[in-house]
């Protein structure tokens, strides 16, 4: 058997005297814990010094904690707190196991600057003890004799101590006495007893490393005297750790303990500490085999850990030669050596060890605070021309009314007047902060994507609608895939074509599944959801919900059924972070963690705009503000169509900002349009009613793009530019972004966090399926105007032929109109192409902006702005018979009615508001019939 676990035997825990992100988060700790019985961690100043000031494994944290505008100090209580808390939660099944055993502790000491300050301990002691809360951490003090009250303080407050620094008998006695009088306090006060653990931690090799030479030198000098000195040489630290377990054994035995054993009262145990060998002529085993006996605990160095692994015996020895040891102590002061007076030593000289790496520590911390705080965030360039002046006329309106504060503070009236609005307001700007939460989450996911790839998973489907999958597929698109990460998907349509190119693109039985929806209610994720969980549930019977994972609010309907169906993991975010704006919450960060990408830079970058934009005091210039006062004053004077214009990698990014700024600005009849995907075009097809905006990297020439913008500038048109260093500069794209809509709403008037007409869409589908389920089809209400070449058109404008329809449908466009191609079709480069085809025709006619989407996703984007934004769009539905079609497991319907029932759901809700529709349905092949609709088109 292992001798780690053979050990258990004996009653003494093991427990590892060692802490590091890595190991918290590359499965090593929990490989200890499920393969070598590892029953606890201790943590001290020290080795935190080696784990964060010695490696870079942090720096992304502290530069993000930085820029959040903390403290060094809070800095260090946040990565230490943090990894403690990973760590309890590692050994949390252990805890909540075995009650009997109190094991399952990690332990997190105070600041070594307070070791002697019995006030000050205690504030800390209480303080990580609240801010860790977790059951299983053990708060750290010193036995120094202003460490004694605050021991027993603490302990009648009820929080677990690991008291360290332990040396000598006699302060053990004292530190037993402190415990035991903590408890009484306790009882005395009517509190419960259970479950307050504590150990004593006993230094051993120190005391050989201070006494050994002293006994050698001794020995040197021969005669009686030297021949005791030599038979002492080694003995000390052992013999004090084997009078220190008797001491234990019959304190923990007369009355006194037993009046509190019988309040359910656990003994404090002995932790021998300090135990990894010092000196070369020892065994390395020397302060672990000895010291093995019931109701002890020895934190061990790891390579004292993996030595005892290889070629450890472990037996019952701590009480084998007690009088030898008895006679070691009590000789020493024949020899001339003061024990107490060497602990006494030993005691400051340890309050040193652990006080000089930290200092090293901080200064370290300090020194990289410093550096993120002096770092820039990507620039925003302006050049409004003569709408300059209005727009600074806004900000200095925006900067009187104090609103940068106001923002921070969630003042809703800088929004909307009435009390239902500002309450849905306030109760929705959970993502201004969500990167600083987020920041302390990292280890956690981190952990969680090692688990992922250490159960074999080789594919990654993200699963959602709108906000739920739109950062995933920016970063998939912006990124290549990581080196530690796995290939991801994102499916975000009921497309039954593209489900199925997603089923035979991954290894089903190897594919993590994650299905994400805000609200759990959400159809099409569900629909998915039940879909791949009955494929799962063919190959791996009731193990399918080791393929899943749930992202979701506290509290949905979702994370019932999840939890019904095993899923592996469920991560629920913020119910005060709406959908389009959880890019840097649970949503955006676990896919990509699992992509491979570092998600403390993310949000380092995040946060670097975060601080830019006011979050942690008054921020001039603040490039969220700014562009989101240009945007909404822009819009106000008519320039309300957003141009996007990016590189081929970061195209998505469109789709992103597609959501973000039509679902919250697209309302009232008010909004900016986002126009995505439109490649730019001479400067003679353009209306009045643009502002461009580019979003590209700094170095990476773009020609084409260059020179057209430097053309629409001469002539007149405002000209935004973003250029990011590298692509993780998105986590301040992100924000900066959410800013802008936010204020631009502001500026409109407008609740940037609702989405009022998206609902008319849902129950008009609602309707139609419910028309399915009874008639067993969709309802045809009514006929095409135009049926031509197996494509059919259908809209309230007349013609004789398709050329005419067609014809009288665009002829209706005016200045500042634009076109919305919708397209429910399977994505094919070919399709793509034929709209792109359909949007630049259009334009040279008509002067006007285009926008294109693939339904459903585009529901849960700009189909708001198609409802509740201005009356401008002229709409053309695509849609054709599914030839693909796929049955729905458990429903009565296919994933092919189910779209087209979004689509003439859709419909009948842009036509409920009046808009100018046309749909075109495109028969059995969707290729071949937008090429037919194209030839159909009237020639210019
Ligand atoms: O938590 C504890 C004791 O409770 C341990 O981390 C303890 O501080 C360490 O064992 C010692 O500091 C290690 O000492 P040393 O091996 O450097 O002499
Ligand atoms: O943008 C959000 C989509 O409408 C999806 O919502 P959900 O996350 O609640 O499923």
């Amino acid at each position: 058997m292992n001798p780690l676990v053979a050990i258990r035997q004996f009653d003494q825990s093991l427990w590892l005297d060692f802490i590091s992100r890595p190991i918290l988060i590359n499965g090593t700790l929990q490989r200890r814990i499920t393969d070598e019985a590892l029953r606890g961690v201790t943590s001290n100043p020290a080795i935190f010094a080696k784990s964060i000031g010695d490696s870079t494994d942090y720096d992304s944290a502290v530069q993000a904690l930085a820029l959040q505008g903390k403290t060094t100090d809070e800095i260090y209580t946040s990565l230490a707190v943090a990894d403690v808390q990973a760590a309890c939660d590692l050994f949390r099944p252990l805890y909540d196991g075995e009650h009997t055993s109190s094991d399952g502790y990690v332990s997190l000491e105070v600041s070594p600057k307070l070791v002697n300050d019995t006030e000050g301990t205690i504030e800390e002691g209480l303080r990580l003890w609240h801010t860790v809360d977790r059951p299983n951490v053990m708060i750290k003090v010193p036995a120094t004799l202003e460490g004694l009250p605050a021991i027993r303080r603490l302990i009648a407050e009820g929080v677990n101590v690991n008291v360290t620094l332990i040396f000598g008998l006699e302060r053990y006695r004292l530190v037993t006495e402190a415990f035991l009088a903590g408890l009484e306090d306790r009882a005395q006060a009517g509190r419960p007893l259970a479950r307050i653990d504590s150990v004593a931690s006993f230094f051993l090799s120190r005391i050989d490393v201070l006494i050994d030479p002293l006994l050698e030198k001794i020995a040197a000098e021969g005669g009686e005297r030297g021949q005791l000195a030599q038979s002492m040489v080694g003995e000390v630290a052992l013999a004090s750790a084997k009078q220190a377990y008797q001491m234990y054994k019959e304190i923990f035995a007369g009355p006194r303990w037993a009046a509190l054993q019988a309040q359910g009262a656990e003994t404090q145990r002995l932790l021998w500490a300090s135990t990894g060998n010092k000196n070369p002529n020892y065994d390395d085993l020397k302060y672990v085999e000895n010291l093995i006996g019931p109701k002890t605990v020895n934190t061990v160095p790891v390579e004292t850990l993996d030595i005892f692994r290889e070629r450890g015996q472990p037996a019952n020895r701590l009480e084998e030669g007690l009088d030898q040891a008895r006679e070691v102590l009590r000789r020493l002061p024949e020899l001339g050596i003061d024990l107490k007076e060497h602990t006494n030593f030993l005691e400051v000289d340890g309050a040193k060890k652990f006080n000089e790496p930290f200092s090293k520590l901080m200064l370290s911390l300090d020194m990289k605070r410093k550096h993120a705080l002096g770092e820039m965030v990507v620039p925003v360039t302006m050049r409004l021309g003569g709408y300059q002046s209005a727009v600074d006329k806004k900000i200095e309106e925006l900067n009187d009314q104090n609103f940068t504060q106001g923002f921070w503070d969630k003042k809703a009236d800088l929004w909307v007047q009435d009390e239902a609005g500002q309450q849905s307001i306030r109760s929705f700007m959970g993502w201004l902060r969500v990167a600083e939460t987020m920041v302390g989450r990292v280890p956690e996911i981190e952990q969680f994507v090692h688990e992922v790839k250490a159960a074999g998973f080789k594919h990654v489907v993200v699963m959602g609608m709108g906000g739920s999958t739109m950062a995933p597929i920016v970063f998939k698109a912006a990124f290549e895939q990581g080196a530690a990460g796995l290939p991801m998907s994102v499916l975000d349509t009921t497309d039954p074509g593209t489900v199925r190119q997603i089923e035979a693109s991954v290894p089903l039985a190897e594919t993590l599944f994650i299905v994400a929806s805000k609200s759990g209610t959400t159809a099409e994720p569900l629909a998915f959801g039940d879909y791949f969980y009955a494929k799962l549930k063919e190959l791996k019977g009731d193990k399918a919900g080791e393929n899943f994972v749930a992202i979701t609010d506290p509290g949905s309907k979702f994370v019932t059924s999840a939890t019904a169906q095993g899923y592996r993991r469920i991560f629920l975010n913020f119910s005060e972070v709406g959908g389009r704006f959880s890019a840097l919450s649970y949503f955006g960060l676990v896919p990509a963690a699992l992509y491979g990408l570092p998600i403390g830079e993310l949000l380092e970058r995040a946060i670097r705009m975060m601080r830019a934009c006011g979050a942690y005091g008054d921020a001039k210039p603040n490039p969220g503000l700014e562009l989101g006062a240009a945007l909404g004053v822009l819009a106000q004077l008519g320039r309300d169509k957003l141009t996007l214009v990016v590189p081929e990698k970061l195209s998505d990014l469109g789709l992103w900002l597609e959501q973000l700024i039509a679902e919250s600005t697209g309302k009232e009849g008010k909004g900016i349009l986002p126009v995505a995907g439109e490649p730019l075009a001479d400067v003679g097809l353009y209306g009045q009613d643009r502002v461009f905006v580019y979003v590209g990297y700094k170095g990476q020439a773009d020609e084409t793009n260059t020179s057209k913008l430097k053309a629409l500038e001469q002539a007149g048109h405002p000209i935004i530019s973003i250029f990011m260093d590298e692509a993780l500069d998105l986590g301040q794209e992100f924000f900066r972004w959410e800013v802008a809509t936010a204020v631009a709403s502001a500026v409109l008037g407008i609740n940037p966090f609702d989405q009022p007409n998206v609902q008319a869409a849902k129950t008009a589908t609602d309707g139609l399926m419910k028309a399915v389920e009874e008639q067993g089809s969709l309802p045809e209400k009514s006929q095409p105007v135009a049926s031509e070449g197996g494509v059919a058109y259908y809209s309230a404008v007349q013609g004789e032929s398709a050329e005419q329809v067609l014809k009288a449908f665009f002829d209706q466009a005016r200045p500042g109109d634009f076109l919305c191609l919708q397209a429910y079709l399977t994505e094919t480069p070919a399709v793509s192409a034929s709209l792109q085809e359909l949007r630049a025709r259009v334009q040279a006619q008509y002067h006007i902006a285009s926008t294109s989407g693939y339904g459903p996703r585009f529901l849960h984007s700009t189909g708001q702005y198609h409802k509740g934004g201005p009356d401008t769009g002229l709409f053309v539905q695509f849609t054709n018979d599914n030839p693909q079609d796929l049955a729905l497991p458990g429903r009565s319907y296919t994933f092919g009615t189910f779209k087209n029932a979004q689509a003439l759901g859709d419909l009948e809700a842009l036509q409920s508001y009046h808009r100018r529709t046309l749909r075109v349905h495109l028969g059995a092949d969707a290729e071949k019939g937008l090429k037919t609709m194209l030839a159909a088109l009237p020639k210019t």
